[in-house]
């Protein structure tokens, strides 16, 4: 259970006195509420008699009592959010893995991540773009790049489409499989931008189309990934 002290003054004879408040409002030296009230035996001559109304709906970890003279400050310590900064992408450098196959789209979808990337201050220097087969390939090649230790992010691009056979299932699957592993094996963040779509109209709406363009999208989601590493996880 979580709880949270929203003012603190303890002793530390206080600790004997814990006690809680139910929902009743009867005071229960022991058992589970919602509230806790720290109450200190009023006759203590080192006790000052106050009641200290913790509510037991969150507490915030790493509160600290720190003690001054006869009077305590808790300090709570506030809770850290670390998220990737998409502003801060001078410097990063990106490895973009593209399948030739189907490459009507996946040039396309190459184009607007080229496109974010530049729109995010990433510069052409710091991008370098790998072409393989098809999307089966990707995985194998991200993952190379991303042990090789250049890189910040690995976008991997394809286009996955259905044909007549279950083979769709099983490239599509590789490819996820792929980049998942690739991620996972090299510690360096790579972004799954392609495609797996039944037909050739949606994949050209999802890329550049009335759909978006999937691999810009996938490129600020890169961005963000190298950003948090770098700037957060080190
Ligand atoms: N059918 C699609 C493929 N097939 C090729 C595989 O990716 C792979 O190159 C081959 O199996 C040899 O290992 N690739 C795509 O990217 N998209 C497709 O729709
Ligand atoms: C995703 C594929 O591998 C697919 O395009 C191949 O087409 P088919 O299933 O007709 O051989």
């Amino acid at each position: 259970m979580a709880l949270s002290i929203s003012t603190s003054c303890i002793i530390p004879d206080l600790q004997s006195h814990l006690g809680f408040l139910h929902h009743d409002g009867q005071h229960h030296s022991s058992g589970g509420s919602n509230i806790l009230h720290l109450q200190n035996a009023p006759k203590s001559p080192r006790s000052l008699s106050f009641l200290l109304s913790v509510r037991a709906s969150e507490v915030k970890p790493h509160t600290a009592v720190q003690s001054k003279g006869r009077a305590s400050v808790s300090v709570t310590a506030a809770v850290r959010h670390l998220t990737g900064s998409v502003i801060r992408a001078h410097g990063l450098r990106f490895a973009v893995v593209a399948a030739r196959f189907n490459e009507i789209v996946t040039k396309q979808l190459l184009e607007g991540a080229l496109g974010t990337f530049k729109n995010y201050s990433v510069q052409d220097e710091d991008i370098d773009v790998v072409w393989v087969p098809g999307s089966f390939e990707i995985g194998v090649v991200a993952e190379r790049l991303g042990k090789s230790g250049k890189y910040h992010a690995i976008l991997c691009i394809g286009a996955v489409i259905r044909g007549d056979t279950t083979h769709y299932d099983a490239v599509a699957n590789s490819a996820a499989s792929g980049v998942l592993s690739a991620g996972l094996n090299s510690g360096v963040p790579c972004i799954f931008g392609v495609l797996t779509c039944d037909n050739m109209d949606q994949a050209l709406n999802r890329a550049g189309g009335k759909s978006g363009n999937k691999g810009a999208e996938a490129a600020l989601t890169a961005i963000e990934m190298a950003s948090l590493f770098e700037h957060h996880l080190k």
